[in-house]
């Protein structure tokens, strides 16, 4: 190991030789960012980066880049930069994914430090916008990083968000003459203490509500149904969430319902969607539910905006009465340590 101490090069502390800093372990937190203003050009940028990603929308890019530059661009960024706006933390002056994601790395690191104390660097970055995964991963190594955790907060495998975070990391790693030694955390919607996590999050919300909902709906974000016959897991660990929270809970089959959200484009996505589930609920006489997101660590605007706006407004449209938006794990405690015990079982061998 190349310390400052016991160097193993006799030229190591000469003026023509570069520093070295005493060898770390850094864990590297990736969520999918967020742009950096609900403004058009903001907006623009963020979902250009975003929607040309091969990896969440596979079309050939002969098809895809004329519509997607040529129509979507023109219009998306003032729909959704008005979602944003409606979501936005003014005081910080930026969104909620990146408040709580920042937020999440404070109460890991300090979790983190009190078990190794400062030989293991906790960070995060976005896979798109900022901070980018080039620049935190510069600044792990130039920090001494030689062996880095890559975590991506994403509790079940998508191709579209968990392997599309590890590509960015491996492509940043292509041009690094000193690469370090990674390892990057697989999904963890099976770990106890996440499910765990999931099952206090509703106990507590369906203690504070006079009635107890007719139905909970665990609304997940949906791709499109063809990636799953082409091999995507992602809808096999999201009902398999849905069934070990629903265990876990003590719970029968018609207390809990899977969905997912967030359709873009003309294809089929997965179903049933959240949207017409909640309004079927509610003419089914259901008009008491309560609505929780498993796919996402953070909220979002996809939760915030999309949830407890939109898929609300569906509910009482239909007849529902009473809707419960549980919010995200975000940087709850028990969140925080669930996190920490999947990051500490991964360094295993390293510490
Ligand atoms: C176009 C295809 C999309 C796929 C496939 C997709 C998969 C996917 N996304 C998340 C998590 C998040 N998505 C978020 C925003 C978002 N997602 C899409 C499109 C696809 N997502 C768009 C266009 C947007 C931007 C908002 C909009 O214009 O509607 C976010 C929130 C980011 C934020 O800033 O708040 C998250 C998180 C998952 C988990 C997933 C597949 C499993
Ligand atoms: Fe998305
Ligand atoms: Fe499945």
């Amino acid at each position: 190991m190349f310390t400052d101490k016991a160097a193993v090069c006799p030229v190591h502390a000469s003026a023509d030789h570069p520093k070295i800093p005493p060898a770390k372990i850094g864990v590297l937190l990736a969520n999918l960012g967020t742009p950096d203003g609900y403004d058009y050009w903001n907006m623009r940028r963020y979902l250009n980066e975003f929607l040309s990603d091969k990896r969440v929308v596979d079309y050939s890019a002969w098809i895809w880049q004329p519509l997607l530059q040529g129509i979507i661009l023109t219009k998306r960024p003032f729909s959704s930069g008005a979602a944003y706006k409606s979501i936005w933390n003014e005081d910080a002056g930026e969104s909620p994914l990146l408040t709580i994601t920042k937020a999440q790395t404070a109460k890991m690191r300090e979790l983190i430090t009190e078990t190794h104390g400062d030989r293991v660097m906790v960070d995060f970055c976005m896979r798109y916008g900022n901070p980018s995964t080039r620049s935190k991963v510069r600044e792990m190594i130039q920090a001494g990083c030689q062996k880095i955790l890559f975590f991506p907060l994403y509790p079940q495998y998508a191709g579209a968000t968990s392997a599309t975070a590890c590509d960015q990391f491996f492509r940043v790693l292509m041009k690094e003459k000193w690469q370090p030694s990674i390892r990057t955390v697989p999904p963890y919607f099976e770990h106890t203490a996440y499910i765990d996590a999931l099952a206090k999050s509703v106990e507590r919300a369906y203690g504070l509500v006079d009635q107890k909902p007719d139905v909970l709906v665990a609304s997940y974000h949906g791709v499109p149904q063809r990636y799953l016959m082409e091999g995507d897991p992602y809808h096999c660990q999201c009902q398999k969430t849905s069934r070990l929270l629903k265990e876990r809970l003590g719970w029968g089959d018609e207390d809990i319902v899977t969905t997912f959200q967030s359709r873009f484009g003309p294809e089929e996505w997965l179903k049933p969607y959240t949207v017409e589930e909640v309004a079927r609920q509610a003419e089914k006489g259901r008009k008491r539910i309560a609505v929780i997101a498993p796919a996402f660590s953070a909220d979002c605007i996809e939760t915030l905006e999309e949830i407890n706006e939109e898929i609300r407004e569906s509910f009482e449209e239909a007849g529902g009465e009473h809707f419960t938006y549980i919010p995200c794990l975000n940087d709850d405690d028990l969140h925080m340590r669930a996190l920490t015990q999947v990051v500490s079982e991964n360094l295993q061998g390293w510490v």
